[in-house]
């Protein structure tokens, strides 16, 4: 991939969900270390776009390109390569209960075909640093606040140096004060050069952190000025 080729890039692109089309003609782009905000009613097709860019949901027409690969042109079995490439954020936290916070972690890099212990270890602390939670390496996910939680979960999408991070309402349950910190970490991760795209119910953000807007509505993308 040339390093000028946009992260993310879609041409043309109808979002389809459960058989009906929720947007159409889609055609916008994400470049290097670009902060982007989506916005838009609920229902109005925000999940449905971001699935499509993990391939959770199948791009059936137009073209679209995703940290160097092809969604018309995906397999199956291409799948977790591509979902290597892109963090994946949430808004409920999906931390494995019963492990602590680096075996969660070191469960996604023995999934992804890490094997050196001593690199795990080093990327594991590496990305708790990076989200301001270097010392809670050991604690179990009950034991941390709905905050921390989400930052392992941001830390965890960080592990194989994502090239953009798409997050879908991180912080929709979490309370404004806290929503914020993970607002603060995303500022940090974006500033050394992954690029982020979020979609968020919460306008504070757009106002305090000004990005790209892309609007959802009436099935259709839209860029908007800031
Ligand atoms: N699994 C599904 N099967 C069929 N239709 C679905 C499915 N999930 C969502 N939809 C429909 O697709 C449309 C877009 O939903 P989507 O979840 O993408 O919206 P959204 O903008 O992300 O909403 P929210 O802000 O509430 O998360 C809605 O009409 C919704 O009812």
């Amino acid at each position: 991939m040339f390093s000028t080729e946009p992260v993310l890039s879609l041409s043309q692109a109808d979002i389809y969900q459960g058989g009906r089309i929720v947007l159409a003609d889609v055609t916008f782009d994400v470049n290097k270390g670009d902060f982007v905000f989506l916005i838009g009613r609920t229902g109005s097709g925000k999940s449905s776009l971001l699935k499509t860019l993990y391939a959770d949901l199948w791009l059936q027409a137009g073209a679209g390109r995703v940290a160097g690969f092809s969604l018309e042109k995906l397999k199956p079995k291409d799948v977790p390569y591509l979902r290597r490439k892109i963090g994946i954020v949430f808004q409920d936290f999906q931390l494995f209960m019963d492990r602590n916070v680096e075996d969660n972690l070191r469960f996604v890099l023995k999934a992804t075909g890490w094997t050196d212990q001593t690199k795990m270890k080093n990327r594991i602390s590496e990305v708790l640093m990076q989200v301001g939670l270097g010392t809670l390496h050991k604690k179990m996910p009950h034991q941390l606040s709905g905050g921390e939680q989400q930052r392992v979960v941001v830390a965890r999408a960080m592990l194989n140096e994502p090239m953009i991070l798409i997050a879908d309402e991180p912080t929709g349950n979490l309370d404004p004060a806290v929503g914020e910190q993970i607002m603060q970490v995303f500022q940090t991760i974006n500033n050394s050069g992954t690029a982020i795209l979020m979609a968020t119910h919460n306008y504070d953000f757009l106002r305090k952190y000004p990005a790209r807007i892309l609007r959802v509505e009436d099935g259709k993308v839209i860029e908007q000025g800031l």
